[in-house]
Formats: C-alpha cells, structure tokens, sequence
C-alpha cells in the first residue's frame, strides 16, 4: 500500500524527552502505578495525589522506594494551584468529571494532558512498550484497542533477537568517538560520518556489533574510516561472534523451503499408493 493513501487521522509518534521535568498524576490506583512506571524510566519528577485509601499496592511501593523522584501527597485534589509549574499532567482517576475538569485546567495553562479515561480529551494516548536498553518500541492503536496493542507487542517481542540493546549501546558509544575524531557539525565531514555509520549497519549484523569493546572500535576506526572510510570485515579486526548468537541470515526461507518439500514428497507419495491401489 502506498503511504500516501494513509495519511491524517494519526498521531505523531515521538520520543518525548522528560528528564527532570515535572509530571503530577492525579489518582493512585493501579493505571496510576503504569503510568509511574512509565514515567520513571524518563528519570522525570512526579508528584502523586491520592487519598492513600485509594492507592494501589503496586503505587504504594513505588512511592516508598523511589522517594529520589516521586513526591506523594496523601489527599484529594484541590485545584487549578496544582498545575503550577507542572510539565505534563496525568489524570487516572475513578470521577469522571474531575477528570474532565483537570483536563480543562490544564488546557488553560497550556499544559499536555492525557485523561485515562477520557479518550477524546487527551492530548497524546500512551501505548504498549517493548524496551530494551536504548531500543525503545511504541505500539499505538490510537485509542482502538488497548487490549489489542499488548498483544501485537507479544507478537513483534518474538521477532527480536534480544541483541538490539547490546548492540545499540555499543553503535551509540561508537558514533561519540567517532565524531571525537571527525569533529564538527552537518558540512561535508557530517556527511561522510553519517554515510560511513550507515554502510557499516548495512554491511554488519547486528551480534557483530554487541561485541565490540574499545579495542575493536579503535581498530576500526583506524582500519576502517580513517583508512579512505572503508568498512572492515568483523573478522578483520578481531571481532568473533559470541557463541550461540550467530542468527542464520535466512532462516525462515530455509525452513520453508524443507517443509514444501517434505509435504510435496509426502503428497506424491500418498497419490501414487492410492493410485496403485486396488479396490
Ligand atoms: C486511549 C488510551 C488512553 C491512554 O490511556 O493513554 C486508553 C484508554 C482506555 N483503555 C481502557 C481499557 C483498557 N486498557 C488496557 C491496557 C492498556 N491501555 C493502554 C493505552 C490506552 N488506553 C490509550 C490508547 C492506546 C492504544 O489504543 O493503542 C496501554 C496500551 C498502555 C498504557 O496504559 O500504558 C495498556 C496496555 C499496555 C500493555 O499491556 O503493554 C486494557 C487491557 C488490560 O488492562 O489488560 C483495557 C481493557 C481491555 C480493552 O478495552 O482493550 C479504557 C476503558 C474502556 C472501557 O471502559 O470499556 C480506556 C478509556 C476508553 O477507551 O474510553
Ligand atoms: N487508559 C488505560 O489504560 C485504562 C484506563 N482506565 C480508566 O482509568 C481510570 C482509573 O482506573 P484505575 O486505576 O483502575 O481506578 P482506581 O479506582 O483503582 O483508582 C482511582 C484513583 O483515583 C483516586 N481519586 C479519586 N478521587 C480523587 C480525587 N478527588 N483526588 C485525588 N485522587 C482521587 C483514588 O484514590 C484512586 O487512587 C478509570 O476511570 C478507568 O476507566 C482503566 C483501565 C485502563
């Protein structure tokens, strides 16, 4: 399908920083404890309002171990005071119309809100995650179905090999050093190290990369971009692919392949004993 049949109607998909900004949630229950958990893996600051009554078990532990980051406040919401120098606001609560309420003064303040219960009033909706490391996966149905997205997630967890992160860690450290070497932004320089990075994920695999360690980046850089930007084999420079990693390239093409064969021979055959048979 071509993707310009496909356009509006979407949400922007990105990746919002929130490193010590500011995040009130307001309500305890157990959406409350999802969406702490989120929000903690962000390295933002939270404050929690809720009655303890209401809390989840799960959202009482998180206030009790993470108190560097979680401020909580044991009572009901007060007012629009609340919003006050906040960055983003969460509402999971039981009272729909306090809900809607929070959203309308937070609108006011020009702060995004995400309603759990109120679909239609939420400036971003959050989504099933797969994480690993740096790899970060969103999995939105844009309000469809939630239920749906968790087991889209379980599907597409078993196409990963559980490298990515490893490997993600080990290209992220050698970008840095590489733009130590070949300092300076955008130009002709930004130009060959974005080309150099790009050739070496295309021609590499992914495992070659989780084995990498400062030795093997030096060698390849030197061997590699500073030698006319070429890409050096793994092997070449020492890299051997940690037992039981190495990922076949085509596996299920192989599989396939053995399958259609087996079934042919075994149809063929079952056709000629039939055939042959006397009734
Ligand atoms: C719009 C959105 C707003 C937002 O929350 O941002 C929203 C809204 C609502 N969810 C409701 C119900 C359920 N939500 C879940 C689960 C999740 N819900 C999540 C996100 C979102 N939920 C946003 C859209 C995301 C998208 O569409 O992609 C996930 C993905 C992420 C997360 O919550 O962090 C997380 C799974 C994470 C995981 O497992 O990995 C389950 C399943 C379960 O609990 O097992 C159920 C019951 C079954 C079902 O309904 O599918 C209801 C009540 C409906 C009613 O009353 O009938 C509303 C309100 C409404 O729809 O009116
Ligand atoms: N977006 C999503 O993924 C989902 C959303 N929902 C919706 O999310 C909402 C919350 O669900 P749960 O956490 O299961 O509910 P819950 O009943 O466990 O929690 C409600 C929380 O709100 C708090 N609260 C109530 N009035 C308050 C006030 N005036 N000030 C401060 N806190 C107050 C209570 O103390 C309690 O902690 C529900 O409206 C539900 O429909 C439910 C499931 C999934």
């Amino acid at each position: 399908m071509d993707d310009s049949d496909n356009l509006g109607g979407g949400s922007l998909l990105i990746a919002w920083q929130l490193k010590d900004r500011k995040v009130l949630i307001v309500g305890g229950g157990e959406v409350a404890s999802q969406r702490i958990q989120s929000i903690l893996t962000t390295d933002a600051y939270i404050t929690v309002l809720s009655p303890q009554a209401g809390l989840h078990p799960r959202t009482s532990n998180l206030i009790n171990t993470r108190n560097d980051r979680i401020t909580y406040h044991d009572r009901l919401f007060r007012g629009p005071e609340e919003l006050e120098r906040m960055d983003m606001v969460l509402t999971a609560l039981d009272d729909n119309d306090l809900s809607r309420q929070i959203v309308q003064m937070s609108r006011k303040k020009r702060i995004p809100v995400n309603a759990a219960d109120i679909p239609d009033l939420c400036d971003f909706y959050f989504g099933a995650q797969i994480r690993d490391g740096p790899l970060q996966i969103m999995i939105s149905t844009n309000g469809n179905g939630p239920r749906m997205a968790s087991l889209i997630k379980t599907r597409l967890q078993k196409g990963l090999s559980g490298h990515e992160g490893q490997a993600l860690v080990k290209i992220g450290q050698l970008r840095n050093i590489l733009k130590e070497r070949a300092p300076g932004v955008g130009g002709q320089v930004g130009r060959h190290r974005m080309k150099w990075m790009a050739e070496l994920c295309n021609q590499w695999e992914m495992e070659d990369f989780t084995a990498l360690d400062e030795t093997t980046m030096t060698r390849l850089l030197d061997d590699g971009w500073d030698k006319g930007r070429h890409i050096p084999k793994p092997e070449g420079i020492g890299i051997h692919r940690p037992r039981g990693t190495t990922a076949p390239r085509y596996p299920i093409p192989v599989l396939q392949i053995a399958i259609a064969f087996a079934t042919g021979a075994l149809t063929a055959t079952v056709l000629l004993l039939y055939r042959g048979r006397k009734w």
